[in-house]
């Protein structure tokens, strides 16, 4: 049985049409532009999206369009834009904003290629989320309801990057993100209240250790202090958890995103970590020593995104005690988590809406993960907007998981604003806490 439902009633209702479609660039928080697409129904239901944008992005994910040139050096989205207003437009105005799959197929369809790359993956999906959001306004109800129907009620577990590193941070450290994991606590916002509590008290440690200049923050609001080794920065999220009262592993856990396809070097088939070559199976005996050492209850991305084998082989070892999460190896694309899944690969796939461009793959791929055991992570991107979609999928999915960035920098707190919002809103909200893990550390 599926389990992302869209709340769907097909009897024609005019209200429900589709009556423009508008895309304009906006700017994410990289200061890049992006697309935003806004779609208005006959009934004048609103409903706005935004594509976000990677840094460490996965070479198999649907095509950012960018227009090259000057301006914007280069990034800018013309192109994207005007693909969503001269070639979208036209054919979905008239469409019932609720028919969400025959509207992304019909964008897939005019699009043609095998990775979005002639309408742009950023304007397929601005527009999808857009439509989904003016189905619901319409409808009068929340997004995460509209995707999940009224018992949609369970808030995910926050995986916090408060120390960044790898492209999205200007420091030495190799991995790219060392999150906190408020998994041993009741509520979604007394875990968040507890994990802000432990950001303070890291800002105040790294500033009388280093000095006020390693309070600098790197793209996902995570400080990017100037560490090098992994085990340092671990350490100093040890430190924060205790100074803020709390006890590591058993309230607050911690997590990984190696990001590792950054670390590989092709030609030499090694990966270089603070300064030394280690094959795949020396790096999965580095791991070893981490997960012995600290608590930590996932690690994404641990080998590059086209070894399955060793993702395989850590997994059968390691996949009892810790979430091993694909995020490059499968760009929450239905075609590589199968071949996940029939290899065993991960226990867990990263799914982030633009990597394939329509939220109705994106719900096709959270299915295949349900029924294939797998934990389902929904995540931001480095480059963001405003945008709260997110939030309310992660609910509405019943993903148990999100991982948005820093407890700071607006385009990460709306998200978790959105999250305590929905809270309040829900009947009866439940937080999965530690279940959403292979075990307690
Ligand atoms: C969020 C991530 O970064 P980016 O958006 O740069 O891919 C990630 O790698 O999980
Ligand atoms: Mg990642």
């Amino acid at each position: 049985m599926s389990v992302v439902h869209l709340v769907y009633h097909s009897e024609y209702d005019e209200a429900f049409l589709i009556k423009s479609v508008r895309g304009r660039w906006v700017l994410d928080s990289r200061g890049n532009p992006t697309v935003q697409v806004k779609v208005v129904t006959e009934g004048l239901g609103v409903g706005v999206g935004y594509a976000p944008s990677g840094a460490s992005t996965g070479t198999h994910e649907a095509l950012e369009l960018r227009d090259g040139g000057k301006e914007f050096h280069g990034k800018g989205v013309k192109r994207a834009v005007e693909n969503v207003n001269k070639m979208i437009a036209p054919v979905i105005i008239g469409m019932d904003s609720r028919k969400q799959y025959e509207i992304d197929m019909k964008m897939v369809e005019i699009d043609g290629t095998k990775n979005k790359a002639r309408i742009g993956g950023n304007a397929i999906v601005a527009t999808s989320i857009a439509v989904a959001k003016a189905a619901a306004h319409t409808m009068e109800v929340p997004l995460y309801q509209y995707i999940g129907g009224k018992q949609a009620n369970v808030l995910p577990v926050p995986m916090l990057n408060i120390i960044n590193g790898g492209v999205h941070a200007g420091n030495k450290l190799d991995f790219q993100e060392f999150m906190i994991v408020p998994a041993g606590f009741t509520s979604f916002s007394d875990a968040l209240r507890a994990s802000v509590e432990v950001y303070h008290e890291l800002k105040n440690i790294l500033k009388n250790k280093f000095g006020p200049l390693a309070i600098n923050v790197g793209d996902e609001g995570g400080f990017a202090p100037p560490l090098e080794r992994t085990r340092d920065a671990l350490d100093l999220l040890i430190e924060a958890i205790k100074a803020a009262g709390y006890s590591p592993g058993d309230q607050i856990a911690l997590a990984l995103d190696v990001a590792s396809s950054r670390l590989f070097k092709q030609g030499k088939g090694v990966y270089v970590v603070e300064g030394v070559e280690l094959t795949s199976d020396k790096l999965l005996e580095y791991y070893a020593g981490l997960v012995s050492d600290y608590p930590i209850v996932s690690i994404e991305d641990p080998f590059h995104e086209e070894d399955f084998e060793t993702f395989a082989r850590f997994t059968s070892e390691f996949g009892s005690k810790i979430l091993i999460v694909g995020d490059d190896l499968f760009v929450t694309n239905p075609e590589r988590l199968s071949r996940g899944i029939a290899t065993r690969a991960a226990n867990a796939i990263l799914v982030k809406v633009n990597q394939v461009g329509t939220l109705s793959e994106t719900f096709t791929v959270v299915d295949m993960a349900k029924t294939a055991g797998y934990r389902t992570i929904i995540s931001h991107r480095s480059g963001e907007t405003e945008d709260t979609t997110i939030s309310d999928i992660a609910v509405g999915v019943r993903a148990g998981l999100i991982k948005t960035g820093a407890p700071a920098r607006g385009e990460r707190t709306a998200k978790y604003n959105r999250l305590l919002e929905i809270e309040e809103e829900v009947e009866k909200p439940e937080y999965p806490g530690f279940t959403v893990f292979p075990r307690k550390p």
